[in-house]
């Protein structure tokens, strides 16, 4: 059975890739990546200059998943820039994604068009949705300010790009923002970021697990996957079938991969999992997708990719 797959003209030989913010701040971490059985990686978002994010404790291990506010921690957009044209020049015919989460308009803006300039050859995950920043509502909750965002970056930005978005719970969201991102060219949608703010408790001492923003974090696991699921759908039966759908939350074996490409899925990223197991587990991803599919009789991820059933 084969796990290739491909966003418009780019071809992956692997679905399997890491959500952004995990195992992918530094070029240790990237490598790493690169060296796994992913088919591609993309780097933490980053801001125009180095930021070092939220104070300490700032990520959390859950029952069922993880906390975390990280505050958006990067070394700056030029250190990533830098790994993806180091990378592309060793490794002709791999694509790779760059993350950007400006923190303002004017610092995507300038941010998209460091990267128009550049010769970065993969794609561009606009992140719309980091809920970690103290004083910065998420983008992607705001219809208008993502449509003025979308609009003015496609005025002149023309190399493949996405956007990362939050989860959305209310049906009439899905329609409004599905109606927003069918005016742009983009390449891809990917659904979803960890559901934001959410807070956990140490038994122990009654006190919020984490410190940034007195414990309200972003939630990621097996507590995103119905979530995670329902927006890879709505947004798969909504958007041009020319916009792609990556698929992210939930995943802890072959079989929750298989749920979201079920769902429309093009590409699978893994965040907790990747941050508890490393890049190896991705070879473990890898096996369990390809025994799900061989139960089903599927070879390839086309035999079943947006083939949810319902009743
Ligand atoms: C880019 C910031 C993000 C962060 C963060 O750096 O706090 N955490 C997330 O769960 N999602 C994000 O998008």
């Amino acid at each position: 059975t084969d796990l290739q797959t491909s966003i418009g003209d780019f071809q992956f030989d692997n679905v399997f890739m890491n959500a952004s913010g995990v195992r992918c701040y530094t070029e240790e971490d990237l490598d790493a990546l690169a060296q796994s059985d992913a088919g591609t990686f993309v780097t933490k978002s980053a801001t125009q200059a180095k930021r070092l994010g939220n104070p300490s404790p700032r990520y959390a291990r859950l029952e069922l998943g993880s906390i975390n506010s990280m505050g958006l921690p990067n070394e700056g957009l030029d250190y990533y820039l830098n790994y993806a044209l180091k990378f592309q020049e060793k490794h002709p015919g791999q694509w790779i994604f760059l993350s950007v989460a400006g923190l303002t308009m004017e610092e995507n803006l300038a941010m998209a068009h460091t990267i128009e300039d550049s010769d970065f050859n993969g794609l561009v995950e606009f992140n719309l949705s980091c809920p970690n920043v103290p004083g910065k509502p998420q983008t992607g909750y705001d219809f208008d300010r993502t449509k003025e965002v979308l609009t003015n970056l496609f005025t002149f930005f023309t190399k493949p790009a996405g956007v990362k978005l939050p989860p959305y719970f209310d049906l009439a969201q899905f329609d409004q923002m599905a109606a927003i991102l069918n005016q742009f060219p983009l390449q891809f949608v990917n659904s979803i970021n960890s559901l934001g703010n959410g807070l956990m408790i140490d038994p122990e001492t009654d006190t919020a697990l984490i410190k940034p923003k007195g414990g309200f974090g972003g939630i990621g696991g097996a507590y995103a996957k119905p979530i995670a699921l329902a927006n890879v759908r709505a947004f798969s039966q909504r958007l041009d079938p020319k916009i792609q759908l990556i698929g992210t939350g939930g995943v802890t074996n072959g079989r929750d991969a298989y749920d979201l490409i079920l769902a429309g899925a093009s590409l699978v990223q893994v965040g907790t999992l990747l941050q508890e197991e490393r890049p190896a587990v991705f070879t473990r991803l890898s096996r369990e997708l390809q025994a799900v599919m061989q139960t089903k009789g599927y070879t390839n991820l086309s035999d079943f990719k947006g083939q949810l059933k319902t009743q």
